[in-house]
Order: structure tokens, then sequence, then C-alpha cells
């Protein structure tokens, strides 16, 4: 069985991999490709799996499947960043070369799909799993409407992520924006172009921004208030904000005074942070430069609450992993869907083969060791889920 898991695995890994869903542009729908794949396999697991799949319309799609009365809820996301430019072959063909799986979505977070699949095939007993469509980009609306609809209770939830095959309990939250900076056209042979022009502004900004987020990594920016309760272990090496630009466009011509620019930035904060003040940290470097800031993705941190509701989420995920037997691993600085099941009042452990730095690059890749002890440990919880 041993051999039959990773097989089975990579199996599964190939044809999730074939399935081309990457978002942007996000254009899945219920019933079709990697969602009837997923129902057919399902139907060939033991015991009688219900399937409900709800199609929310604008690509975001969920499967949830259930056998028994499960303890634990799996979910996994099945979308992908697009394609990296630099692949060395193409992205949706699977290859297994020095003990490495490579492919688009491998790592972030098929394998962890195909492990699911895998371990639902070679275990009867009781269990639950919500595949979804919307992570990479949008606005997280399967968690997000999965957790209001939901009759089902749960233990806690156990979201798929590339986690080294650690159990984590803890991770920043994260916000984006947009900021178009505005200035005033003209020839740039006037003197005012460096004062005027909107790029001027914004690589202004740019570079204070990076200067203040340098500090705040490098500077002393310890927790105050909860870490002190104890429990908060976890997340003290924590620091800073992640600050990063992502995006910068604007202006046409070297001798014409850019009129407007535009910049999609972001930042995480840790769990304790107060998000609204770190943001306003940021937008205050403008000065009195023009610019109107407009917030993108929202996502709070995990546990979603610093108080006792949070610490008490984070001590019954920590009881269940030592329950369990699963191997608990330090606060990282990604975001998950983990924080959303965490809101809506769940224990959430992040859980999955991996590592985050292959994840969103070219021959994204998960190791085989990785994909395969990972496995073991799904069959593991859906064998005594119920214990
Ligand atoms: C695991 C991972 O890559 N998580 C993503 C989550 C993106 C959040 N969604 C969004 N719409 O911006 C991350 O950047 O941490
Ligand atoms: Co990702």
């Amino acid at each position: 069985m041993a051999d039959d898991l990773l097989k089975r695995t990579l199996e599964h890994l190939r044809a999730l991999v074939g399935f081309k869903t990457p978002n942007p542009p996000r254009e899945m729908r219920a019933g079709e490709g990697i969602f009837a794949y997923i129902r057919a396999e399902l139907e060939k697991a033991p015991g009688d799996f219900a399937v409900e799949e709800v199609d929310l319309g604008e690509g975001c799609v969920w499967l949830y499947a259930r056998r028994g009365q499960p303890e634990l809820l799996f979910n996994v996301h099945l979308d992908t960043v697009p394609a990296a430019p630099d692949y060395s072959a193409d992205p949706w063909t699977l290859r297994i070369e020095d003990g490495r799986a490579i492919g688009l979505g491998a790592c972030d977070i098929k394998g962890a799909a195909a492990a699911l699949l895998a371990a639902a095939q070679l275990s009867e007993g009781p269990c639950a799993l919500l595949f979804t469509s919307d992570e990479e980009a949008g606005q997280s609306r399967c968690v997000g409407e999965f957790c209001a609809r939901t009759t089902h209770d749960y233990s806690a939830v156990l979201v798929a992520e590339p986690t080294g095959a650690r159990a984590v309990l803890a991770h920043r939250g994260i916000r984006t924006f947009s900021g178009t900076f505005h200035g005033r056209a003209g020839h740039s042979s006037g003197p005012r172009a460096l004062e005027e022009s909107a790029l001027h502004n914004a690589a202004r900004w740019i570079s204070g921004a990076v200067e203040h987020a340098r500090q705040a990594r490098d500077g002393d920016t310890p927790y105050s208030a909860n870490s002190e309760v104890g429990g908060w272990e976890i997340i003290e090496h924590l620091r800073g904000h992640c600050f990063n630009v992502g995006v910068v466009e604007g202006g046409k011509k070297p001798n014409i005074v850019a009129p407007s620019a535009f910049l999609r930035w972001g930042i995480r904060p840790r769990p304790g942070d107060d998000p609204d003040a770190v943001a306003v940290g940021f937008f205050e470097l403008a000065g009195d430069d023009a610019v109107t800031w407009e917030m993108g993705f929202v996502g709070p941190s995990l546990p979603a609450d610093f108080g006792p509701r949070g610490l008490d989420l984070l001590q019954r995920a920590s009881a269940l992993c030592e329950r369990v037997e699963l191997p608990q691993g330090a606060a990282v600085d990604f975001w998950t869907e983990a924080a959303l099941f965490s809101q809506a009042g769940w224990p959430a452990i992040v859980f999955g083969p991996g590592d985050i730095a292959q994840a969103h690059t070219a021959d994204e890749f998960v190791a085989l060791d990785d994909l395969e002890r990972v496995a073991h440990h799904y069959v593991r919880l859906m064998a005594s889920a119920s214990a």
C-alpha cells in the first residue's frame, strides 16, 4: 500500500496538472474539467461519498464531498497562478525527475489535492473534502460562502498549502492596495517636472515606503500585549510588514511629464498588528503628493483574532495536532484561507507538501518524499478522523 499511495498520488497529480486552471482568468465551471475528474475519482473510492458542487459564478466553484461523520474537514484549492513565462517545458505536462514532480501547481497545491484524492481512495474511514477554485486571486468567495452556508460542524479544518509537511497554526494577514498618483502633463524641459510628475511622486513614495518597511523589519518591533499571556510564542519571530510593490504603470514618453502613475502593493500584518494603523503608516509617506488609495484584498491573520478567542482556537488546533501526531512548525509569512475558517470560528491547521519558495515560480516542483509523507498523514487522518 505504501508504494501504491505515491503511485496513485502521482497519477492524480499528472491528471490535475493537465487541467488548465490559472487564476486569473479563473474560467472554471461546476461539473466540468477538473471538477468532473474529482467527482469521478471519488465515485471509485470505498464507501459512499455524498458530493455537492456549488457554482457561484465568475469561476468561483466548490466541490464538497463527505463520507461518514468526520471530525476534520480537508480543504484544498485547485486554481494556480498563471504559468511563469520561463518554464523549460510544457507547464501542464507533469515531469518526474530527480525525486521531484515538476509542473504548474505541483507545489501550490495540486500535489496536496492529488494526495487527498489518493488517500480518500485508499482509506475507508470518515472523510470530508472541500475543493475550491479562487484562492490565488479574487476574493476567496468559495471558502467565505462555504463557511457562511455549511451546517456541518468539524473539530478543525486542515487547509492544504505548502508547509513542508509541518502543521502551521499561525500566519500573517494580508492587505493589498492600489494607488493612483496624480500629476500634471507637460513638456519635460520645464523645471516643474521634478515636482509635478506623477511618476516622480510615486517613485519618491516607493523609496520612502521601502525604507519604512526595512526599518520595521530590522528594528525591534516585538509584540506588546497578548504575547505576554503565553501560548503565542510561535509568532514571536515575525518581524516587519512584508511590504511589496508588485505593479508600477504610467507615463508615455521621456519628454512628457507623466500625469498619472498607478501602483499595486501589499502588506502582511502579523496577528495582533492593527492592519489599519500599518496601512496608514504607508499612506502618510505620500506627504502632500496627490494620491488616491483603494483597498484590494483583505485577509485576516491566522488565528483571525489575537484575543482570548484566537488563543483558544490556537490551543485547540495545537491539542488536535498532538493527539493525531502531526509535527508542528513555526508561524509563516504567507497567507492562506485557513484564516477565513478561523474567522468563522474553527480551529484551523495549514498542512501540505512542498516549500512555499517553489510556489509561483517557473518549473515549480514538489519533492516526492514530501508528497509521500503528507499522503501518509492524510490516509492516517482519514482512518482515524472520528476518533
Ligand atoms: C499560499 C499563497 O501563495 N497565498 C497567497 C494568497 C493570496 C491571497 N489572495 C489574493 N486575492 O491576493 C499569498 O500571497 O500569500
Ligand atoms: Co499560491
